[in-house]
């Protein structure tokens, strides 16, 4: 078999790094593929590079970084899963480009971020962070100011999408008003109302909560300006990614006690295990809660992730199937028991199916079904055919100019 992804299971490799739960190692076993190399953190690039030789299938979470250098050095890499909802660690467009489609979970921890920052809430309104380190010093905080039930008081929500809009449920479960902002419209669920711009949000909003994907437009969302148009003892607080925030700037808010409190817990720069020191400059504020990218960690979520995109990455290695593709076409395929399936990625340039289509004609062997979906530049195809020359099949399919790569499921 030419194409260099046609391969027995036992043949598969998977490397799955920063500790994704158990049951992600059991059900890639479970599903016949027992070449599993699991790592608790996550790699730096040299050692990435290095583990990633001859891997088909790489599981990370959201502190490894697959540049399009790691990409170039990942000669045999199929397909990516992210045991997370971000993947803007992965470099999306340049794994199209090399035919590797990237899966996540989109739900899989949504409630747990949500339940981490309704409790985050609670603790900035009450002052807990300042009142908490008093007390490890041996102080004794006890006082009602700057103390607020939240009941009655505005959550101002930015990004109202899987997160924004749960929390913005709970929080009003609390007797909160909720007033949000979005670059999309949104259903305003529940009593939540959709503000006119970022700014109304920052004015009105006793709390402020950012949850925006990594983009162009976030990075940097709130800064001097933002923090600025925030009332006078509001809070501030920060699950989503870290260079959506202006952290020196965040610094000088909470120093001046414009803003009361900020409860982070992404960072610019987050180190890639334990071993690595925590570099932040609201390290030691006392007005400030720090959590070290634990929104989505919680046993369930992990749980609930490593079933989900495990079983992606399985169904893409036995079936070809890519729903669920962050950068992929999307093609759902159904079971292949009797016929052959051969799975062709290329770049979306005119001619090219007409030349797969030949492909097949010439070897005198019937498509049964063909599956198609295209993205501007890189198109999926998959064909479903009666049994016939396959080496003679996939080497006419790797001849073809536009193509990026071909397998042929066993
Ligand atoms: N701290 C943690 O452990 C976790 C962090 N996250 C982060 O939270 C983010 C949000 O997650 P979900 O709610 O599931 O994503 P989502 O995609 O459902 O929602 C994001 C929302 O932000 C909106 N948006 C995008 N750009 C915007 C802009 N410039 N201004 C205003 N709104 C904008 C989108 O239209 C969308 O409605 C993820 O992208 C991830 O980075 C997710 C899970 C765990
Ligand atoms: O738990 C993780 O490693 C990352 C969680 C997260 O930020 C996400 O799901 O986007």
């Amino acid at each position: 078999m030419a194409a260099k992804h046609s391969l027995p299971k036992d043949k598969i490799n998977f490397l799955l790094l920063e500790g994704v739960h158990d049951r992600a190692v059991e059900s890639v076993r479970r599903s016949g593929y027992e070449s599993l190399r699991v790592e608790s953190t996550a790699l730096e690039p040299g050692a990435l590079k290095e583990a990633l030789a001859g891997v088909h299938f790489l599981g990370i979470r959201s502190r490894s970084h697959i540049t399009e250098e790691i990409l170039d050095a990942a000669d045999k890499l199929t397909a990516i899963g992210c045991f997370c909802i971000g993947t803007d660690q992965v470099d999306l467009d340049a794994a199209r480009k090399r035919g590797i489609p990237v899966f996540n979970a989109p739900y899989a921890n949504t409630r747990s971020v949500a339940e981490l920052v309704l409790a985050e809430i609670i603790m900035l309104m009450r002052g807990i962070p300042e009142k908490n380190m008093a007390a490890h010093r041996g102080e004794w905080l006890k006082t009602a100011a700057g103390s607020h039930e939240v009941r009655g008081k505005t959550l101002g929500i930015v990004g109202f999408g899987h997160i924004g809009s749960q929390l913005g449920i709970l929080a009003e479960g609390m007797g909160m008003n909720v007033i949000f902002h979005d670059i999309v419209d949104k259903l305003p669920l529940g009593n939540a109302r959709p503000a006119s711009s970022l700014t109304e949000v920052l004015q009105q909003a006793d709390i402020v909560s950012l949850h925006v994907p990594d983009t162009d437009q976030t990075r940097g969302m709130i800064g001097k300006r933002e923090l600025a148009a925030m009332q006078t003892g509001s809070r501030l607080i920060n699950a989503s990614r870290g260079k959506v925030v202006d952290i020196p700037a965040l610094a000088e808010a909470l120093k001046s006690h414009h803003l009361a409190g900020a409860a982070i817990d992404v960072f610019p720069s987050e180190p890639s295990g334990p071993d690595e020191t925590f570099v932040s400059e609201l390290r030691g504020m006392d007005n400030v809660l720090l959590t070290p990218h634990i929104g989505g960690s919680t046993r369930e979520a992990q749980e609930n992730i490593a079933l989900d995109v495990a079983g992606k990455l399985v169904r893409y290695s036995d079936n070809g199937s890519t729903m669920g593709a962050v950068n992929f076409p999307e093609v759902a395929l159904p079971d292949h028991a009797t016929a052959r399936r051969i799975l062709h990625i290329h770049r979306n340039e005119p001619g090219v199916l007409q030349a797969v289509n030949s492909v097949f004609s010439e070897a005198g062997v019937n498509i049964v079904a063909q599956y198609l979906q295209t993205m501007p530049d890189v198109g999926y195809v998959v064909m479903d055919a009666e049994t016939g020359d396959a080496t003679r099949i996939i080497r006419g399919l790797e001849a073809i100019p536009a193509t990026i790569r071909t397998r042929y499921l066993y």
